[in-house]
């Protein structure tokens, strides 16, 4: 049972229980408004079922009023995927079906076939509960639900209690399932953002991979436009990556890309996008920056870079420097200008820093 909890503990962080919640919406979504269908539909073959075996005081007409408010409740889930309103239309979805077993019972002498419905109902809607705290009310909502009709209509003593035992199985049957339900769920959502995140991020330095960085920086460009923003990139080469990697073995390589990458890591500020472009090399999205101002952030990190020692002297690179020129410039050829300055870098000597 301790098991079941332990993923609840697992999610605190904030940001991950935001993900979290949204990711099962919209798992969820399409079981929620499939199981709201049935609940309507339920409760209309119910009700018309029952006025074919008794004699109700109420008419018809108002005995069937919770289904129109059931079914546009569940048609308006349909596209819902926003975790607070998928939540609050099924908790809405539970009080008009618990209305309805009220409506039907106040008059019915036999009132525990009336109560059965209402101790279907903590177990058939177990699963759908997004959050903790959802269940919760949808327990309490559930439980409470049937009362009215209960203790304001004639039923005895004896009834009320065994109800309660009942519902209180009812209950517990489904903390049980529910618990199940969400510990399969985010062990599932928590596979799935390990393999985004690998797949996502390279190995040896932790950056973004090539595609990845694309990606973002595209979006990221997107927004800057709209704001009216500059915007520039670093393209980053390391100087005589060969002969580290001849002379000391790629392990040594290895580590230096690793402290190069660190460095890079270390000078970022919020905004900045960090990516490993190709072996070597990296580049950096600046966003707000303008073309002299990326250049001081470039001078900035190429003398940085001198503090990693090489077991041949200090780890040098060349940077090219390119601003955004236009609103639809897209991220490659930003990148490719930023690039043709690296490699003039290259061509004036190294360790140093052009701007295109
Ligand atoms: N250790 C290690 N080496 C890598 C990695 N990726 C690429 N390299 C090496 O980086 C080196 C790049 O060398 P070149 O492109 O010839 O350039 P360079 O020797 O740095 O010379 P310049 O760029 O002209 O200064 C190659 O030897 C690659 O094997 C890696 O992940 N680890």
């Amino acid at each position: 049972m301790h098991a079941l909890f332990k993923h609840l503990r697992q999610a605190d962080d904030t940001e991950q229980r935001r993900e979290y919640s949204h990711y099962l919406a919209q798992q969820m979504g399409p079981m929620i408004h499939a199981l709201m269908l049935v609940g309507a539909l339920a409760y209309l073959v119910a009700v018309t079922a029952s006025t074919l075996v008794r004699h109700s005081s109420l008419p018809l007409w108002l005995r069937l009023a919770p289904l129109a408010p059931l079914l546009l409740v569940a048609a308006s889930t349909r596209h819902v995927r926003q975790p607070r309103l998928l939540s609050a239309l099924t908790l809405l979805c539970v009080l008009l079906l618990e209305i309805g077993i009220n409506l039907n019972g106040m008059d019915d002498m036999h009132r525990q076939s009336v109560v059965l419905p209402g101790l279907l109902l903590p177990v058939a809607s177990s699963v759908v509960w997004l959050g903790r705290w959802d269940f919760v009310a949808a327990m309490l909502l559930c439980a409470l639900g049937p009362l009215p009709m209960l203790l304001f209509g004639s039923a005895d003593s004896a009834q009320v209690f065994q109800y309660l035992v009942y519902m209180a199985i009812a209950i517990a049957l489904s903390t049980v399932l529910r618990a199940f339900m969400a510990r399969t769920l985010f062990e599932q959502f928590r596979l799935e953002r390990q393999l985004r995140e690998q797949a996502n991020t390279d190995g040896l330095t932790g950056l973004l991979v090539r595609n990845r960085f694309l990606e973002l920086a595209q979006l990221a460009l997107g927004d800057i436009h709209r704001r009216q923003q500059p915007a520039c990139v670093l393209y980053l080469d390391a100087d005589h990556f060969k002969p580290l990697n001849d002379d000391y073995g790629h392990a040594a390589g290895d580590a230096a890309l690793i402290a190069l990458a660190t460095t890079m890591r270390r000078q970022m500020r919020q905004g900045d996008l960090i990516g490993r472009i190709g072996g070597e090399e990296f580049a950096m999205l600046l966003p707000g920056l303008d073309l002299q101002q990326a250049g001081a952030r470039a001078e900035q990190l190429r003398e940085s870079m001198h503090e990693i020692r090489r077991p041949d002297g200090p780890l040098t690179v060349s940077i090219g420097v390119a601003a955004c020129g236009h609103a639809d410039e897209a991220i490659e050829t930003l990148l490719a200008r930023a690039d043709q300055a690296m490699r003039q870098a290259k061509r004036d000597g190294r360790d140093r820093v052009v701007s295109a």
